[in-house]
């Protein structure tokens, strides 16, 4: 039973039996936020769920801001809410329902998560990605990330989609990241190496299905940023992300990619570019960005969202069959 203050479970309600690490007041170094989650505490959350749904997906989807439909439209759910999962966090984002659903899609044993943990939230790194790895334990190969961004490209609009072949990580030129600490080599390596993270296969199967959709024009391939948020960015901060090659900005999705590549994961993200940011200087209330603007977005597009991911979802399964 857990009673340290890294669960938001802290009684232990699902019964888990493995005693998380904590932190406590004689520590002369605080305990490294990756032993918050040792590698059985991983195993018994993805125990839980593979028994309590009798599935072991193969595909792993987080929702972004607005984007919970996705998980909506998985067949035969079986869903478990975050705080009935043992030492799960809780999500705190309106437009983050806070709820795990297992089932089917397109033929495929899938998992969405139907809310992230943001680093702004207040959760470590490590914990804000923790659920890739029980999706690892899960049998998970593929992730599918998706989130609302902020486009910085100019030719990017409101409603496109961005596929994801790279990121910069601000987060880490800050020294943090969800593998800092001792690493465990059950999940991987200590230096894993993160060129070619996005699969290029998935992206190029998914320019063919924007085509085929007749959303061509809607869809880009670029270069995301994750800031720590939750304040949205200052125009000098987006001026320099675009100097530094970055297409959209947004606040998640960066260290939930390191922690999938770590452990071997193929990855496929992409974001939903809710609100264009301005790169220059103006009076115009339309340059700030809001979060009711990104729901709103958001779920405007969920349909060809939705239908770019299960196409897609497809064909892995097909080409798996
Ligand atoms: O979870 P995502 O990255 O989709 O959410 C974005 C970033 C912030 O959480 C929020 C800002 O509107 O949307
Ligand atoms: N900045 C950061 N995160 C975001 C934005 C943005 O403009 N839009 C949606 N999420």
């Amino acid at each position: 039973m857990c009673n340290t203050d890294c669960c938001s479970n802290p009684k232990g309600k699902a019964g888990t039996k493995t005693a998380i690490n904590s932190t406590n007041s004689s520590d002369i170094i605080p305990t490294p936020e990756s032993l918050l989650y040792p590698y059985e505490v991983i195993e018994e959350i993805a125990d839980f769920i593979t028994k309590g749904s009798g599935m072991r997906p193969k595909i792993g989807i987080i929702c972004g801001s607005g984007l919970g439909s996705l998980a909506d439209i998985i067949q035969d759910p079986k869903i478990f809410e975050y705080e009935k999962i043992p030492n799960f966090p809780v999500s705190t984002v309106e437009g983050h329902a806070g709820r795990l659903v297992v089932g089917t899609l397109e033929g495929a044993t899938v998992m969405a998560m139907q809310g992230r943990f943001h680093f702004y939230e207040g959760y470590p790194l490590a914990k804000c990605s923790m659920p890739v790895r029980v999706m690892k334990l899960c049998g998970v190969e593929y992730l599918f990330a998706t989130n609302a961004a902020g486009g910085i490209n100019p030719r990017f609009a409101v409603g496109d989609i961005m596929l994801m072949h790279d990121h910069v990580n601000m987060l880490g030129f800050a020294g943090n990241s969800p593998l800092q600490g001792p690493n465990d080599p059950r999940f991987g390596p200590r230096f894993p190496a993160l060129v070619n993270s996005y699969n290029k296969d998935l992206i190029n199967k998914a320019i063919e299905i924007g085509k085929a959709m007749g959303i061509e024009s809607n869809i880009h391939v670029g270069v995301y940023s994750c800031l720590g948020g939750p304040n949205y960015e200052t125009i000098a901060e987006l001026k320099a992300l675009r100097m530094m090659g970055v297409d959209a900005v947004g606040m998640s999705t960066v260290h939930e990619v390191i922690t999938a590549r770590h452990c071997d994961m193929k990855v496929f993200a992409f974001s939903l570019i809710t609100n264009k940011c301005a790169t220059e200087y103006s009076d115009k209330k339309d340059d700030e960005a809001n979060h009711d603007e990104v729901m709103a977005v958001a779920k405007n597009r969920q349909k060809a969202c939705c239908e770019l991911v299960s196409r897609l979802i497809r064909e892995i399964h097909m080409a798996s069959a």
